[in-house]
């Protein structure tokens, strides 16, 4: 939700159907509730409001308020910080104490958006000031602790994904044991940063518990990027039964099978100047593994690959059982998938 132009069409444009940034210039304006769904790891829907509509004052259309706000987790509050916010908080505020009152479960998440181009301490002033306007309103309405986060995002770098990441993850169930599961293998294997992805989207739904670190989140993110583009062009390729033949004769002798290390995508590279290996691990068709290794321990890759294992079983246990308990909310896409065979494919 938020103010006409704010931006609301691009994000999810942007994070959830790959559409160049560039590209959001020619998006006309959202004239009805736009509902967009995704079978992704959980299932997601995302609701983009059409800024003229204010769901809480429209006499001659009144909205059914439990059918838009009974199941919702999270709430994403547009403003657009090239532009004068004033109005857009005073909605803001309007709309957090009408759901302060009946939807308390609802997380508010305030993207303050378009924030490329303004400079590191006008960002943080201006982050400052609306955030002081939110919660000076909300203590003089008598509200305390409204669960309001703030965000600073652009489409045109890889913050909105960043803050995507930190909005879904707070609506996965025990986040707390695949943080604990991604610490362990940190420390198992060394990793410096391990990071579960949601493929489709380049969202992290969870990470360990080292310090949040952005350029580790970019070059990450990137990988999983170069892999499936690489794994489209590729991934499908069928080989000819005499090249088949080939590969399973001698020195071999083995089917091809039984020759790869896991049947689900795998890859690393060492990055030449950084001398850091990544490594991504396909978990299932959605999620993706995807860590950056200390220096020089490429070499204890057959070790790292058994502890990475386990872990991958671990969490696709965790997914079978807390699926049933994923709270189904904000958000979308329908883009490319990993399939079972770790090829990517379009569709799911
Ligand atoms: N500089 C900059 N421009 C952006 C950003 N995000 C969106 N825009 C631009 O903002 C304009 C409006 O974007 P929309 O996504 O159509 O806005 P909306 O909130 O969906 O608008 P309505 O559908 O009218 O409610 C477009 O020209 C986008 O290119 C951003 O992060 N930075």
């Amino acid at each position: 939700m938020g103010q006409r132009r704010s931006g609301k069409s691009s994000i999810s444009s942007v994070v959830f159907h790959k559409l160049p940034p560039n590209e959001t210039l020619f998006l006309e304006s959202t004239a009805r509730i736009q509902k967009d769904s995704l079978n992704s790891f959980m299932e997601f829907q995302v609701w983009d409001f059409p800024g003229q509509i204010d769901v809480f004052d429209n006499p001659s259309f009144p909205f059914d308020m439990d059918a838009i706000f009974g199941e919702i987790g999270a709430l994403i509050w547009v403003i657009d910080a090239q532009d004068d916010y004033l109005e857009a908080v005073a909605r803001l505020n309007a709309t957090i104490l009408h759901l302060q009152r009946s939807y308390q479960h609802i997380n508010i998440e305030v993207f303050i958006h378009k924030v490329d181009g303004l400079s590191d301490d006008y960002k943080l002033d201006i982050q400052r000031d609306i955030t002081i306007r939110i919660q000076d309103e909300l203590s003089d309405q008598g509200v305390e602790n409204a669960p309001v986060n703030f965000h600073l995002t652009s489409i045109y770098n890889h913050s909105i994904f960043e803050a995507f990441s930190k909005v879904i993850q707070k609506l996965i169930p025990r986040l707390g044991q695949l943080e604990a599961m991604l610490t362990n293998l940190c420390r198992t294997c060394r990793f410096e940063k391990a990071y579960l992805f949601d493929v489709n989207t380049k969202i992290y739904i969870a990470t360990d518990s080292t310090p949040e670190d952005m350029a580790s989140y970019e070059i990450c993110s990137d990988y999983v990027d170069v892999i499936i583009d690489f794994t489209e062009v590729y991934g499908s390729w069928q080989r000819t039964p005499e090249w088949r033949k080939r590969l399973e004769g001698p020195p071999w002798e083995q089917k091809l099978e039984d020759q790869v290390a896991c049947e689900w995508a795998e890859s690393g590279m060492v990055l030449a100047d950084a001398q850091r290996p990544i490594m991504l691990r396909e978990v299932d068709r959605f999620l993706a593994l995807v860590a950056i290794m200390k220096e020089g321990s490429y070499e204890k890759m057959p070790q790292i690959n058994m502890n990475v294992d386990v872990v991958v079983k671990g969490l696709t246990e965790f997914f079978e059982i807390t699926k049933s308990k994923m709270t189904p909310t904000a958000v979308p896409g329908g883009v490319t998938a990993v399939n079972g065979n770790g090829v990517v494919g379009n569709g799911h």
